[in-house]
């Protein structure tokens, strides 16, 4: 579609020194009603018409390209060189018949093709749908009313509604904006944050001073604002760098890298041995022809091709795409498939409290003044339930908290449907439900609100100023009270207000740790009158002499599936961390409530400013051992990581508040709220929860775990499957002569124990499907009753190289047993009696090959685990019993079906010969069967 820049519509081209222009002249220009927004329609045209939303400077490749690009392998090139030969040869010498080995290469090679094709495209497929489910959102006014789009949908002329934490979708002119602090260090690199206005400017700018303009790519730290889209797309201020952007590839992952590796070495290795089959073959049988020579040439670039692990990327990109599908089933939604691999090897569970661990349901429990408690029932946000006061004077100064906490209040408290809902922050609500409760005690207060000066993560407190009913302002504040504290000079008691002496101080300490050993989250509350002045200026430097009137205590209660979690996450070696604003005492009182430390112990606990008093070195020490943070900032979280990194962790962080974004980036595994988090957190986090809750965190990291087993356990089977293959090869041309496995009568023929096309097929129907079928395999070991795996594990350690190296041999030496004892004059010979001495050796050939794919299929349920019986899980993935029937008729249509014989050089099998194939493959299985009872009892001892 035609970028912007070249549009049709002459009213929409862009237009220059934006900031110098009035938002009427843009709203003019752009045909849009700032207040209404476009129609639906308007923007469906615009949309159509100039292309999506889109920073995008490459083109995915054609599908044909894609499909070609399946043959750029010099292997492939070669056994193309090969077959030409071949068709040429076969040309030369009278083109009689059919160049059967060229044709079925040919067909061999292509199907080969196809399914990488195949495989490619579904991974790619579900990437795909991963960034559409990831996909930023903005919301723009549509038809009056405002709507959330995927950003790629916004077009220009569309008004933006920007809020803290939102993304900025395109570039704008600003019509509206109050308090708006844009973060536009992702553009301009300056990270602090920029205040907007809708100020028309007198000259055009620079980037970073065009204060009333937002730009795509950009974040809202605060405020709120709205503004007529001016540019998107490629056309955008960001756009302009995004070619940049596009050159710095993305790194491989370490599992990448490790397969690469592993590719390279192993294909050096085969190669290396085909060279010397080929050699063998000559200096064995001579070569006596140009038929020979080409003989020669394809087994052994066939076996190349066949054992050279070529397709391990694209098995293992499908893999973690099939991994990933059903984490977000799970409601994990990873950004990309590197993550997935990540995601195993956490080791560190750090994770917000509030609405993660616990479920954000807050409810006022008790309110403490300086005469009494008093003690409010019921739960949730149905304002019902008995208030028990020791006095009419408590009850009193009760209400006075509850009045103050529900005025200086943004939350929303309203029946809807015969059920009472909430709207805003779950702590603030609580304080609307108890005051309802209190009603009978006297009528709601009003208060007219005049300024605010927020809440937020580092401040710990708000407050608000506002007019009474008789006329006088008046300033309340509610917060952390052991912050409160220090901006009250004085204290409410029995009704009249006397300074907050340190006496009165310790008091109210010792309140507040009472109720924070008990768990709740307190709020203290605090008031005083305002001068005229203040109600012009209201700022935090208003927030002082403030007279003390209580503490409220609220719970909040954990989340029943927290506790479990926490304890399959501990059963699977990984450290549980939790951070919170709240209370030190609160915090590990939680902790010990969800057995983030064993029952009667006491939690090691760090507050911020114990953290803002330590250099890195101590914090990477205190870290090993602390499992909860408490009264921390978000900014804490940046250096809470750094030090759990250093100390050899792979940790997971959750966030949901915009400040929360840079800690998401800089984790291992970055997580962000998907109800609560801002789509700041979304765009910085490596995984979105869908349900914001804890246990999903645990069970994605088993899913992790899953898929890092299943990689591991395909590569096991498609490994060491080709060491069989190479190992037939190699023992029979190699040694076959030595152990007189050759006729003398015919020795060229007879000491190949599979053709080349033999090779290429055995390849074809047992590689993939099983490989695919491992790779979506259940869990079979506990995977969660291990440690985390080490970051600079290796997939493939000294270990599996052994039992590796060791199947491939076995299999090697019982095919070439039963070559041996199969040909003419050997022991199973007899059992070809009355079959012309001229087919014995396709029979002996045939059940090889047969013998071949059996152990194959039979080593797939070897690869499944390490340590465990295959008969424990045998019938748990249908998936793999599918691909083994696939194999197995694709296998007896290749023996029996004449055209298939004459195409494979097979030739129709007795059931003896098939019971020896079968009973090979059952040995291969009764060997590591042994190994693996070996296995379990060294390692139980
Ligand atoms: N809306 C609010 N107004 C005033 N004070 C608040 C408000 N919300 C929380 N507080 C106070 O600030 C403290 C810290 O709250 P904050 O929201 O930062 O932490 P938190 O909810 O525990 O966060 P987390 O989600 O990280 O666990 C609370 O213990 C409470 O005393």
């Amino acid at each position: 579609m035609a970028p912007f820049s070249r549009a049709k519509d002459p009213k929409l081209t862009p237009l220059d020194a934006l900031e110098t222009r009035t938002p009427q002249e843009i709203a003019e220009h752009f045909g849009v009603d700032a207040e209404q927004g476009l129609s639906a329609a308007e923007a469906e045209r615009r949309l159509n018409e100039y292309g999506p939303n889109e920073l995008r400077t490459t083109e995915r490749e054609s599908a044909f390209v894609r499909f070609l690009r399946q043959f750029a392998d010099p292997l492939v090139y070669l056994l193309l060189v090969a077959i030409g030969i071949s068709v040429v040869a076969w040309a030369a010498e009278g083109a009689e018949g059919l160049p059967i080995d060229g044709i079925v290469v040919a067909v061999i090679v292509l199907a080969n093709a196809v399914l990488g094709f195949v495989q490619e495209n579904k991974a790619a497929d579900a990437v795909a749908a991963l960034s559409a489910m990831t996909a930023t959102r903005a919301t723009v006014l549509r038809d009056g009313l405002m709507v959330s789009v995927p950003a790629s949908e916004i077009v220009v002329g569309d008004v933006l509604v920007l809020g803290e934490g939102d993304a900025v979708g395109a570039d704008a002119r600003l019509v509206s904006a109050t308090s708006l602090q844009v973060q536009e260090a992702s553009l301009t690199g300056e990270s602090t944050g920029v205040t907007k206005s809708v100020d028309t400017l007198d000259a055009p700018q620079q980037i970073g001073d065009r204060v009333n303009l937002v730009f795509k790519g950009t974040a809202v730290a605060r405020g709120v604002g709205r503004a007529i889209v001016t540019r998107t797309g490629m056309d955008t201020e960001m756009g302009r760098v995004a070619t940049l952007l596009d050159a710095t590839e993305s790194e491989p992952s370490p599992l990448e890298r490790e397969i690469a590796r592993v590719s390279r070495t192993l294909g050096i290795l085969v190669i290396a041995i085909a060279v010397v089959v080929m050699l063998a073959l000559v200096l064995v049988n001579g070569v006596h022809s140009v038929a020979e020579a080409i003989q020669v040439l394809l087994l052994g670039v066939s076996l190349a091709v066949a054992a050279v692990p070529e397709g391990l990327p694209a098995i293992l990109s499908l893999v973690l795409a099939i991994g990933v599908r059903v984490l977000a089933q799970r409601n994990a939604v990873m950004k990309d498939l590197h993550s997935a691999e990540t995601l195993g090897s956490v080791s560190v569970i750090a994770s917000d409290k509030t609405g993660t661990l616990t479920k954000n349901e807050m409810t006022v429990r008790e309110v403490v003044t300086a005469s009494g408690r008093v003690t409010l029932e019921g739960v949730g946000y149905t304002p019902k339930g008995k208030l028990l006061a020791p006095s009419l004077a408590v009850l009193a100064e009760a209400a006075l908290v509850l009045n103050g906490g529900a005025r200086a209040n943004n939350a929303q408290l309203a029946k809807v449907d015969g059920s009472w809902q909430i709207q805003g922050d779950p702590t603030e609500a609580a304080f609307l439900v108890a005051e309802r409760k209190l009603e009978a005690a006297g009528p709601i207060p009003a208060l007219e609100r005049l300024g605010e000066v927020p809440f937020s993560s580092e401040r710990k407190m708000m407050s608000v100023i506002g007019r009474r009913e008789d006329g006088t302002a008046s300033i309340l504040a509610k917060g952390a009270p052991d912050v409160l504290l220090d901006r009250c000079a004085s204290e409410y008691v029995d009704g009249s207000e006397v300074p907050l002496t340190a006496e009165r101080r310790d008091y109210w300490q010792a309140q507040i740790r009472d109720l924070a050993e008990q768990g709740y989250r307190t709020l203290g509350v605090a008031l005083r009158d305002a001068d005229e002045c203040e109600c012009d200026a209201f700022d935090d430097s208003c927030e002082r002499d403030l007279v003390f009137v209580g503490v409220a205590s609220i719970i909040d209660p954990a989340r029943d599936e927290s506790v479990q979690a926490i304890a399959e996450a501990h059963g699977a070696g990984i450290k549980v961390v939790m951070i919170t604003g709240d209370h030190p005492i609160t915090a590990a009182r939680i902790a010990q409530d969800l057995g983030i430390v064993g029952a009667g112990e006491q939690a090691r606990t760090l507050t911020g400013a114990q953290l803002d008093a330590m250099d890195a070195a101590a914090l990477v020490e205190a870290a090993r051992d602390v499992s909860v943070y408490a009264r921390v900032s978000p900014e804490h979280k940046l250096r809470i990581i750094a030090a759990l990194r250093e100390g050899g962790a792979i940790v997971s962080m959750t966030g949901d508040g915009v400040n929360d974004a840079p800690a998401l980036k800089s984790a291992d595994i970055g997580i962000a709220m998907g109800i609560t988090g801002t789509e700041v957190t979304k765009q910085a986090s490596h995984m979105i929860l869908g349900d914001d809750n804890y246990a999903t965190i645990v069970a994605a990291v088993r899913q992790g775990r899953v898929i890092f087993d299943n990689i591991k356990k395909f590569m096991r089977y498609l490994l060491s499957s080709n060491m069989g293959e190479v190992a037939t090869i190699f023992l029979g041309v190699v040694f076959g002569g030595l152990i007189g496995l050759a006729d003398p009568a015919n020795p060229a023929a007879t000491v190949v124990p599979l053709l080349a096309t033999q090779i290429l097929w055995v390849n074809l129907v047992t590689d993939s499907g099983p490989a695919l079928a491992m790779g979506v395999d259940p869990e079979v070991d506990d995977v969660m009753a291990r440690a985390p795996r080490r970051p600079d594990a290796r997939v493939i350690d000294g270990h599996m190289w052994s039992r590796m190296i060791s199947i491939g041999l076995v299999m090697g030496v019982v095919n070439l047993v039963i070559y041996d004892l199969m040909l003419p004059g050997g022991f199973l010979a007899g059992m070809t009696e009355g079959v012309p001495e001229s087919e014995q050796l396709a029979v002996a050939r045939t059940t090889v090959f047969t013998s071949l794919v059996m152990m194959q299929l039979f080593n797939a349920l070897n690869s499944r685990s390490d340590m465990s019986s295959a008969f424990t899980h045998l019938f748990s993935n249908r998936w793999l019993w599918i691909s083994f029937a696939v194999a197995i008729v694709a296998q007896i249509a290749v023996v029996e079906v004449p055209l298939l014989q004459s195409a494979f050089g097979t030739v129709g099998l007795d059931a003896v010969h098939w019971l020896i194939a079968v009973a090979a493959g059952a040995f291969v299985l009764a060997f590591e069967e042994v190994v693996k009872v070996i296995r379990r009892r060294v390692i139980h001892r």
